[in-house]
Order: C-alpha cells, then sequence, then structure tokens
C-alpha cells in the first residue's frame, strides 16, 4: 500500500506542537510511580515525554514500521516497551502489573474513536484516567449535557462511566499533515455509576439505545418501536415522574435510571428489541 494511502488509513496524523505534547503529557499528573499505556505513538512525539516520566510506558502501534522504529529508538530505555498489535484487541487487565491502575494517553486514530472510548470503558476498572484526543465534534458529544443537540449515546456512555473534562482543542496546522478537523483533548477520570444510579450496565444501554433510536421521535414513541407495552410505558414515566412527551437527550441520567427501574420493575426490559 502506498506510504500515503497506509497514513489516512490509519489516522496517522501527527503532532508537531512541542506545547500540545507536554500539556497532554502533563494532564496525567505525576507518573513516575504509575504504569502509562499509550494508543497509537506513532512518531514518538508524545512518547519520548511519557517515558522521562512514567515509571513503565507500553506504546501500542498497528502501524508495523512505525513500531520497528519505536521499538530500535527506546531500546536501550528497558521501562520502555512497543507493542505491535491493534489497541482494540489489547486486554488492558494483562497490561496492569502491580495494583496501581493504569493511565492512558493517546493522541487518537479518529476512524476507531468510538470503538477505542467503549474498550476503555470496558477496562474501566483497571484504568484511572484516560487523556485523548479525539475530533472536535466527539469531544463536543462526550462532554455534552441532556437537553442539548449533540447529547446522545456517547455522551450517556461517557458520562455513566466517567467523569468528563476538556482540555484544550488545537487547530488543523497543530499536526502534520493538518487534519481536515480541529482536535480537543479530554480528560475521562474513570468513576462508573451502575452501583449509585441502581442499574446493570448491559439492559441500561440496550435502554439507552432503543430510547435515542430515531432522535426526532419521543422516548416513548421510540420505547414502544423497540418492543414495550404503552401500558408500561405510560406507568413508567408516571412512576418516573417524566413527562409523556420527552425526548431520550432531554432526561439527565438519573431520570434515565429511574424510568429504566420503573420498566425492569414491571419484567418488560425482555421485551426491548
Ligand atoms: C493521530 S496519530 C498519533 C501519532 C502520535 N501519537 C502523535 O501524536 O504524533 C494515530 C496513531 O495511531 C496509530 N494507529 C492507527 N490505528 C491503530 C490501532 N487500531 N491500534 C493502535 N494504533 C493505531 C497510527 O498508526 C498512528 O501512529
Amino acid at each position: 500500500m502506498p506510504q500515503n494511502t497506509r497514513r489516512s488509513k490509519l489516522g496517522q496524523n501527527f503532532l508537531v506542537n512541542l506545547q500540545a505534547c507536554e500539556a497532554i503529557a502533563a494532564a496525567s499528573g505525576d507518573l513516575s510511580q504509575r504504569a502509562v499505556v499509550e494508543i497509537g505513538p506513532g512518531r514518538g512525539a508524545i512518547t519520548e515525554i511519557l517515558a522521562a516520566r512514567a515509571q513503565q510506558l507500553i506504546a501500542i502501534e498497528l502501524d508495523t514500521l512505525l513500531a520497528a522504529q519505536l521499538r530500535q529508538r527506546f531500546a536501550a530505555q528497558t521501562h520502555v516497551k512497543i507493542m505491535e498489535a491493534d489497541v482494540l484487541d489489547v486486554d488492558f487487565g494483562e497490561l496492569q502489573t502491580d495494583k496501581a491502575k493504569l493511565e492512558v494517553i493517546g493522541n487518537l486514530p479518529y476512524y476507531i474513536t468510538s470503538d477505542i472510548l467503549l474498550h476503555l470503558f470496558r477496562y474501566s476498572a483497571v484504568i484511572h484516567r484516560a487523556v485523548i484526543m479525539v475530533q472536535r465534534e466527539v469531544a463536543e458529544r462526550v462532554l455534552a449535557t441532556p437537553g442539548t443537540s449533540e447529547y446522545g449515546v456517547l455522551s450517556a456512555t461517557a458520562q455513566m462511566f466517567a467523569q468528563v473534562e476538556k482540555l484544550m482543542t488545537l487547530p488543523p496546522d497543530a499536526f502534520s499533515p493538518p487534519p481536515e478537523v480541529h482536535s480537543t483533548v479530554i480528560r475521562l477520570t474513570m468513576a462508573p455509576r451502575f452501583e449509585e444510579l441502581k442499574v446493570d450496565a448491559e439492559g441500561f444501554f440496550a435502554f439507552l439505545r432503543a430510547g435515542f433510536a430515531q432522535k426526532r421521535k419521543m422516548l416513548a414513541k421510540n420505547l414502544r418501536i423497540a418492543g414495550l407495552e404503552a401500558q408500561t410505558i405510560a406507568t413508567a414515566f408516571e412512576k418516573g415522574c417524566v413527562s409523556s412527551t420527552a425526548r431520550a437527550e432531554e432526561l439527565t441520567l438519573e431520570q434515565s435510571a429511574a424510568l429504566y427501574r420503573e420498566i425492569k420493575g414491571q419484567n418488560s426490559i425482555a421485551l426491548i428489541r
């Protein structure tokens, strides 16, 4: 495959703004006692800084050539391990070598941002924080609050697993080659809310996906389409104090959870297709 095609396919827009590299590494705090996982180290701009600060660094790179170059460059630093792999295939549980949770950092390949986020949430029990660069529009969706048009399944999912913060936005010229979009660094501090809101992850996410399935439709309508009985929905909305005309994006996570618990209490969740 020609180099340019491979680059755009793998989301290879390398960060060339040194200040931004420093800021990303600094956003994870003191790393001297931490194991850090870098996703997509590329040409090593952030890797270099992390190698100087972390107790242990595991950098996961899919591109064979880049991985080989990094391996050579960091050969003398035994606390740095370059893994040639697809990050989505990596079991983060196996990367944790002591009790301390992992710090994750990365200027992500944008073509699989949502998949990487879901992968990180799957391993939220072994991750402390993730400082990641994503496309600005994705950051806006992750950070969106209920009642705004950006609020959707991604916002609800991210906010069920983590406290999310926006750190900085960079223009295309901070990268080489420049992407067509602006980029935003966000910090996710893992703090799952399932116990607090008394919901199970699998059922609650199926409920959220059904509720957001057609964003222009009212939540009740979407739940009907998903297979719930009208009476079940009406009772749950009444008990959960949710307006029958509400749309899914208007509900806080607390309200969605209350509604879900009501529906589950009526043994109707299994009806969701
Ligand atoms: C946006 S670049 C960031 C490179 C570097 N960290 C920087 O900031 O300059 C994304 C990197 O992720 C790598 N990559 C793409 N898909 C990947 C995957 N599935 N698993 C691991 N790395 C991947 C690309 O080869 C590229 O090096």
